[in-house]
């Protein structure tokens, strides 16, 4: 007769025979997907750490991420003609200067652009004429153009990865063509601004901006001679002798209503930036004005005057391009002044909209030298408007008046 616990024994014994018989099974799938779940949630990682960065929802998070990885992309080939001795330079119908570099930044922006939005328009600075007309420059842009790739794989293939053809990087320079408006999604693109700068050894931007219903709304700045350090002094020497050795290189974005950023160039796209903003003024008589280097592009003679009337006493920092809106954004100077020299010329959208609505969103405020809103939806350029300031909005109303003033008593 048994006894009732060898019995019990015995139904423990089968019953972890069977458990670990029905486990069988389970475990080999789980030995065969474990490993699995664990890459899948390495490769996520990363992702999840970014947006937990911005806990809710960022508007035009896309549209943000392609135009910075295209910029990127579009700066490594600038860099590579920036340090070449031979730019391929031409000169326009208007006597401004263009390289290779140019035709060939616009080339890769505008077909990243292309793949990731179809349908949306570009009102890009260059064409492609000059190209067809002539082989060598062409083939030296497409070497230029086959060369810039960036390192991190997934990134190169949210742009479309490497232009397919030599017609395709014509085409893609061609696209540039929008007439501009109010209606629906145009990209104004600066392929290299402050070319004069560019060739000069100074400071230059490639520039991109998403214009929504004619307002630049997505901006996105490559500046590879600015010093990455935010708080790094403005002044004279941060221009023509800056180059982008150990320490430049900065990209500036922008979304309208979400703030401004800044991270060193090479971080890249897809590296989340740090806030930036302008330097807080209420008292003019202390503050650095901008302006450009070349005083055919802005009166040296009218903004010298405004700054003696807001009692500026520092001397002004000229400085080639778009550097300048990125530059007090990130509060390295606190006002931008660019008064025309001529009547009749017509500011183009493409060499401010991207910094435009980075200073904004950095705390700035900015019109025409008359005050007026500048209007980015009637064309190609800013027909409307004359001359440019931005400064910080406590003082802008006062920085207005003495530019009035002076422009008043010139008429
Ligand atoms: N007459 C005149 N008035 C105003 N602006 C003009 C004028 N002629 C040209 N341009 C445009 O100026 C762009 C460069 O502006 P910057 O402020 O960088 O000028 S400067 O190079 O620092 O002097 C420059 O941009 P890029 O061509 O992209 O370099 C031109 O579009
Ligand atoms: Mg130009
Ligand atoms: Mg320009
Ligand atoms: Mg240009």
């Amino acid at each position: 007769m048994t006894t009732p616990l060898p019995q019990f024994r015995k139904y423990l014994l089968l019953t972890l025979i069977t458990l670990a018989l029905s486990l069988l099974p389970i475990s080999s799938v789980l030995s065969r997907t474990l490993p699995r779940l664990y890459q899948i949630k390495s490769h996520l990682y990363p992702a999840l750490q970014t947006r937990t960065f911005s806990s809710r929802a960022m508007a035009y998070e896309k549209e943000l991420e392609i135009a910075a990885l295209a910029v990127q992309r579009a700066t490594l080939l600038t860099k590579s003609v920036y340090h070449s001795h031979s730019k391929g330079t031409l000169s326009k119908s208007d006597s401004s200067p263009v390289t290779i570099g140019d035709f060939g930044a616009q080339a890769l922006i505008i077909s990243s652009i292309k793949h990731a939005f179809p349908n949306d328009e570009v009102v890009g600075e260059e064409d492609a004429d000059d190209l067809r007309a002539d082989s060598s420059l062409r083939d030296l842009v497409w070497k230029l153009v086959q060369a810039a790739k960036l390192e991190d794989a997934a990134a190169e293939e949210k742009i479309g990865g490497p232009i397919k053809s030599v017609e395709a990087m014509l085409d893609a320079i061609d696209s540039g063509r929008s007439a501009g408006g109010r209606k629906g999604r145009i990209w104004a693109l600066d392929p290299i601004d402050g070319t004069k700068g560019f060739l000069r050894g100074g400071q230059y931007a490639v520039c991109l901006a998403l214009m929504v219903g004619g307002i630049p709304t997505v901006g996105v700045i490559g500046t590879p001679n600015l010093p990455v350090d935010d708080q790094a002094p403005l002044d004279a020497k941060i221009g023509e002798n800056a180059d982008d050795s150990e320490g430049k290189g900065v990209l500036f974005s922008a979304v309208r209503g979400e703030g401004a950023t800044s991270r060193p160039l090479s971080k890249g796209g897809l590296e989340p930036g740090k806030s930036i903003n302008m330097k807080p003024l209420d008292d003019t008589t202390q503050a650095t004005f901008c302006e450009s280097v070349e005083a055919g592009h802005s009166s040296h003679s009218d903004n010298a005057a405004i700054a003696s009337k807001l009692g500026i006493t520092k001397p002004s920092v000229r400085m080639d391009s778009q550097a300048k809106y990125c530059s007090i954004a990130r509060g390295a100077g606190d006002l931008y002044l660019r008064l025309p020299v001529s009547k009749s010329y017509e500011e183009k959208i493409w060499d401010h909209a991207a910094g435009v609505v980075i200073v904004q969103e950095a705390g700035g405020e900015i019109s025409d030298a008359w005050g007026k809103p500048l209007d980015f939806g009637i064309g190609r350029t800013l027909k409307e408007n004359k001359g440019i300031i931005a400064a910080p909005k406590a003082v802008f109303p006062m920085v207005i008046e003495a530019v009035k003033e002076v422009l008043n008593a010139k008429q």
